[in-house]
């Protein structure tokens, strides 16, 4: 244990694992064909921007503000703010962070990324159920209520939707607000609990998870495990496994129909919950991946439970010790999904079905639930606790921690 804080901390003090505000975090260039981007290329893009239909969230506008002030006015210049005045201070540290790169390779930089940016702002459906209520949230989570439903959108599209254990305040909160926040831990997670326990109580027949952008989620951030607390890696596996044992009950405990609308590859912890949705759809572009060995990890979200029950025991074992990734019809074949759409129809012909169930007697079907899940919670919350306290280890191993620091040394990707 001492040689994987040593190692963790190594890592972290040399700069190896990524910061969003390293120049190589960024993927920048730093020459070639920066020279190609035109001042009027730049403009259009700083038009681009505003018309964004999605917020891109903090800390992508951090990059874009960084980014910006050294096309227009080239290496950071002005002195540091002081350290209370700490907006400011963020913004002079991701600017100061771009060193000296140049203003074509900047305003290249900020071109890419309004155009990634803009690509993977999906404006929203037009068969979308109509939001007459949306909830206060934060940038990376949506939630919204109408037509008999309420929808619960993971919204980190340029990180493909991974759930983040770091603060997310919302654009609209104030500092004092993020410092509460901040204060409190408050998480991806944490939003989503408090989404599900408020529309278990809400007005919706029915209740959905899904996804902005290209993909449904892709599991847990793995930038999770760099932000060490003040008890070292023990804390931070003891904490985590208390927040991932209680993000799953709520799974466990969700009281209406749960459906998944899956808009695309699903990894990790959003795969293995889906085996406690009451309905699963998914775009035939859907993929479920559940790669628990290749990062030294072990099964969550009672999928060492669900997933013998619902596919049988060995096609559960080659998803779960072999990492093998499903195609979403594969996936149908074995149970997990309930139906898969044509991705050009996909929004259209689910959200009018849901619709059209929505509008059947709401606590007929919560009974309905009751009846079919109820004998099973106990068992499933014992899963669960076993599951998240292997992982509690798991999260120290030398093997996690090795698959862990790949990928952010940009040497593994699924
Ligand atoms: C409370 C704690 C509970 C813990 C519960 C435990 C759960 C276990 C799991 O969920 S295990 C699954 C973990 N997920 C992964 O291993 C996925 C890692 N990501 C990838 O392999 C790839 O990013 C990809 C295959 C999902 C997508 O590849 P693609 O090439 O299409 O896109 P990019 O890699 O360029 O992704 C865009 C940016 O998003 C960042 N990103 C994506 N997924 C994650 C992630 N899970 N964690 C951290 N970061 C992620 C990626 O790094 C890119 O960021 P950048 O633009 O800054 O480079």
């Amino acid at each position: 244990m001492a040689g994987f804080a040593g190692r963790l901390a190594r890592c972290w003090y040399s700069g190896f694992l990524r910061s969003p505000l390293q120049v190589p975090a960024l993927g920048l260039h730093v020459g070639g064909p920066a020279m190609q981007t035109s001042q009027k290329d730049f403009n259009n893009a700083v038009s681009q921007l505003k018309l964004l239909k999605e917020d891109p969230g903090n800390e992508v506008k951090l990059k874009l503000y960084a980014l910006y002030k050294q096309a227009t006015e080239g290496p950071c210049n002005v002195p540091k703010p002081g350290m209370l005045d700490f907006i400011n201070k963020t913004k002079w540290d991701a600017w100061n962070a771009l060193g000296s790169l140049s203003k074509e390779a900047a305003r290249q930089n900020y071109v890419d990324l309004v155009s990634k940016l803009s690509a993977s702002s999906e404006s929203p459906s037009p068969e979308a159920p109509a939001a007459d209520r949306k909830q206060p949230e934060s940038d990376s989570l949506v939630v919204t209520s109408g037509d008999g439903i309420t929808t619960i959108r993971l919204n980190r599209p340029t990180k493909k939707n991974a759930l983040t254990t770091q603060v997310t305040p919302s654009a609209r909160e104030s500092i004092l607000l993020v410092l509460s926040r901040l204060f409190h831990s408050k998480t991806m997670y944490h939003d989503i609990i408090a989404a599900l326990q408020a529309a278990s109580k809400d007005e919706s027949p029915i209740t959905v998870l899904t996804g902005s952008g290209d993909y449904f989620c892709s599991g847990n951030d793995l930038t999770n495990f760099t932000s060490l607390p003040a008890g070292g890696p023990e804390e931070m596996a003891r904490s985590s496994a208390v927040l991932l044992r209680d993000f799953v009950n709520c799974f466990i405990d969700f009281p209406k129909p749960l459906v998944a609308v899956v808009n695309g590859p699903a990894v990790g912890i959003s795969v293995t919950i889906l085996g406690l949705f009451d309905v699963v759809y998914a775009t035939d572009r859907a993929t479920f991946h559940t790669p628990f060995s290749h990062l030294g990890q072990s099964p969550e979200g009672c999928s060492s439970y669900t997933f013998p029950k619902i596919m049988g025991s060995s096609k559960a074992a080659e998803m779960l010790l072999f990492g093998k990734k499903l195609t979403a019809q594969e996936a149908c074949a074995q149970g997990l999904v309930t139906e898969v759409f044509p991705d050009s129809t996909f929004q259209k012909e689910v959200w009018a079905r849901l619709k059209a169930y929505s509008k059947l007697p709401p606590n007929a079907m919560r009974i309905s639930k009751q009846i079919i899940r109820d004998r099973e919670k106990e068992k499933l919350h014992a899963v669960n606790a076993e599951e998240s306290n292997v992982l509690r280890e798991r999260w120290l191993s030398d093997e996690c921690m090795n698959a862990i620091a790949s990928f952010l040394s940009r040497k593994s990707k699924l």
